[in-house]
């Protein structure tokens, strides 16, 4: 590896988990005095679609500030492609794609000048980063609306575009953030089917965050997170056959009930 990556503490992935996407262990943090997140462990291969299921204040948001390091975390450790997120920064966030829970998008450019400009932000050469945005704007169906302000796009087609751009530097992982809030029933299952795709299809991991339990599909890791704890990790399936109840809204509501215990 040459350039500015070298130049950071341990170039290479530690060995054997450069295929895990995304690597949380024993991660712990707390806003003031109050804790949030309780020694989280996660691991996501390259290629899975995983649910980050959890009610308002779960913890879901602060867990991917601290991925994305818009927080610093307190005790653990988050590897992306077997890089950690402190130490090789440059590395693990290159790898990373993010589609945060509020639109992000500059609503007076148009859909190609902000592609370019998260392009400009990685360090993409301007004809590379063209080259992959026609490319991502096709596969998300709005190969036309390349020139037309976002201010003038629906909210599902904004929220297209800004997969299109999380994507846009070929990132291993990527994390969405509630990302069907304020769409219409057509448009949220056009994106989990999206999303579903680029694993599939394309080998990218995806952490999908939501309280939205119809959002999960048959065969879906489901990560339940219920006061900074993970009270699940298991196949939608499984999930249910192991609680022996008929619904994984039933399986949710009685690890939802388990965990309203206090803390210990
Ligand atoms: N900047 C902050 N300072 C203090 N407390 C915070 C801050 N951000 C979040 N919290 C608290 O941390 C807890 C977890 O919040 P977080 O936003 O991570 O949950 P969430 O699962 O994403 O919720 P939602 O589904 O409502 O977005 C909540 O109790 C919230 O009030």
């Amino acid at each position: 590896m040459s350039g500015p990556l070298a130049s950071e503490s341990g170039a290479l992935p530690r060995r054997g988990e450069g295929d895990l996407a995304l690597q949380v262990s024993d991660l712990s943090f707390a806003y003031g005095d109050t804790p949030v997140l309780e020694a989280v462990s996660l691991a996501i291969p390259a290629g899975e679609f995983a649910v980050l299921l959890g009610p308002n204040g779960a913890g879901k948001t602060t867990l991917f500030s601290l991925i994305t390091r818009l927080h610093d975390r307190r005790r653990g450790e988050i590897r992306i492609g077997g890089f950690d997120v402190r130490r090789q920064a440059v590395q693990a966030h290159a790898r990373i794609g993010v589609v945060f829970q509020q639109p992000t998008l500059d609503l007076d450019l148009s859909v190609a000048q902000n592609l370019a400009y998260h392009g400009a932000l990685h360090g993409m050469a301007p004809r590379q980063a063209r080259a992959r945005a026609e490319a991502q704007l096709a596969r998300v169906g709005l190969a036309e609306q390349r020139r037309t302000r976002v201010r003038q796009l629906s909210g599902g087609q904004r929220r297209r575009v800004e997969i299109a751009r999380g994507l846009l530097h070929a990132p291993r992982l990527l994390l969405l953030d509630e990302p069907t809030v304020g769409l219409d029933i057509a448009s949220r299952r056009d994106l989990v089917e999206h999303a579903h795709r680029l694993c599939r299809e394309e080998g990218v991991a995806v952490l999908w965050a939501t309280h939205l339990i119809d959002e999960v599909r048959p065969g879906d890791r489901v990560l339940v997170l219920h006061r900074g704890r993970l009270l699940a990790d298991d196949r939608a399936e499984e999930l249910i056959a192991r609680l022996g109840v008929d619904t994984l809204g039933e399986a949710f509501d009685r690890l939802v009930a388990e965990g309203e215990a206090p803390c210990a």
